[in-house]
């Protein structure tokens, strides 16, 4: 499968066309929306969720509730766009309204794609670079995740993801024995963390920060159950699973490091503490005894749960900016400040769920028959069977 996304932040609507998926497949705008509007939700977001209650309109590729096999459009509108007509450009604007509202951006944000999308693109309206580079885009991001998330759920793959750490507060207590639990306990905190007491100090936290004019980081976790052993290949570099995960994860706005299981530990630890032994029995064929490796080896998929860590980086925005330089004069100025989320974590554990989802999905349908749900369900079902006896 293969998607593109466009549309801007303030604009009309976001629009992906997706390519590839199989046809015979049940899917109904509410498994997409539901998955959106997880995605607006969660603890320190900004004014705009409020304006905003993303649905997906599904404009082809679906007939009768079933895929086609044809490619499939998903349209989100922005609800936001009647505000912005005018500072778009979709509605001619006054000299005097123009001033009022600011319209040109000068002052780049450190840490925003502003300064370096302006020079490339040779805007000097600094605009045309924030409206793409704004995480909205992540609305139809998920949708097509969504959509990944309904294949797998028909080939017994479920995804769930949780908040680790916001601004240097660790969950410590995380338990949780299936993945429906851990996807259960998740929706109960505002924060997405399963630790309790780590949630009430992690919403606290959010409220220091966006008090002080400032914004706080954190780490989300991605788990996927039910998967098939052998997804990914270890044959060539652009075939590794893992890899492809990394480089997903990593293209969040706003992601700084991305860790498979135990991740960075793995340097301080001696190999029998990082890898995993190997053990069969005929009831579930081939399973390690434990997972420190998240599920990975020589690229591909061994049948343990994927574990997948995602750091994201503060937000930039900041009430109490931080120095620019204004591009017009070259003086130093404290950087533009735009409306904002003061802490976006809890948002971007969803998205990151659903962006590991598209790229397992995608990996599933490399493996296997990709035209139609039932020959591959079929598929990956034979090949359960086959790896318990191998
Ligand atoms: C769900 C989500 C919401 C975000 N909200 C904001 C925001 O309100 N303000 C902001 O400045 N950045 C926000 N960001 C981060 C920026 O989009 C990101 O930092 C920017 O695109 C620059 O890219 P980079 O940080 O990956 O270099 C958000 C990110 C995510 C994942
Ligand atoms: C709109 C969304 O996120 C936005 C991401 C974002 C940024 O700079 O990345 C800036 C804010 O938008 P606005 O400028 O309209 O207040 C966020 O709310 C969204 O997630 O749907």
């Amino acid at each position: 499968m293969r998607f593109l996304t466009a549309g801007e932040s303030h604009g009309p609507q976001l629009t992906a066309i997706i390519e590839g998926v199989p046809a015979q497949l049940p899917l109904e705008a509410d498994a997409i929306n539901a998955e959106l509007a997880r995605r607006q939700g969660g603890y320190g977001r900004g004014r705009r969720m409020q304006i905003e209650q993303d649905r997906v309109q599904i404009l082809s590729g679906v007939r009768h509730g079933l895929t086609t096999g044809a490619p499939i459009t998903f349209v989100v509108e922005n609800k936001d766009w009647k505000n912005w007509t005018k500072i778009m450009g979709a509605e001619p604007i006054t000299q005097e309204e123009e001033e009022k509202m600011r319209r040109r951006l000068t002052r780049p944000r450190p840490g925003h794609a502003d300064l370096n999308g302006a020079i490339k693109y040779g805007h000097r309206d600094m605009r045309n670079v924030l409206e793409r580079s704004s995480a909205r885009e992540t609305t139809v991001r998920v949708a097509c995740g969504a959509l990944a998330k309904v294949i797998l759920k028909e080939l017994g793959i479920e995804v769930a993801g949780h908040v680790l750490e916001i601004g240097g507060i660790e969950a410590k207590q995380i338990s949780y024995d299936s993945i429906d639990e851990l996807k259960i306990k998740s929706e109960q905190s505002q924060v997405r963390c399963l630790d309790e007491e780590a949630s009430t100090k992690m919403m606290k936290a959010i409220d220091e920060a966006k008090q002080d004019g400032d914004s706080i980081g954190g780490v989300v976790e991605v788990v996927v159950a039910g998967v098939p052993i052998g997804l990914g290949s270890h044959v060539h570099y652009d075939r590794k699973l893992d890899g492809k995960l990394a480089g997903a994860v990593m293209s969040i706005n706003a992601f700084k490091g991305v860790e498979i299981g135990i991740g960075f530990e793995a340097a301080r630890l001696p190999g029998s503490q990082v890898h995993d032994e190997i053990q069969w029995n005929e009831e579930d064929g081939y399973t390690r005894k434990t997972n420190r490796l998240g599920g990975f080896e020589g690229g591909m998929t061994n049948g343990m749960p994927l574990v997948i860590k995602g750091v994201m980086k503060p937000i930039p925005t900041l009430y109490k900016p931080l120095k620019s330089v204004d591009i017009d004069s070259k003086e130093a100025f404290d950087a533009g400040v735009e409306r904002s989320d003061s802490c976006a974590i809890p948002a971007a554990s969803v998205v990151c769920e659903n962006v590991v989802a598209w790229e397992v999905a995608n990996a599933v349908l490399e493996m296997f028959h990709s035209d139609q749900l039932p020959i591959l369900q079929d598929q990956v079902k034979r090949h359960h069977q086959l790896t318990k006896e191998f």
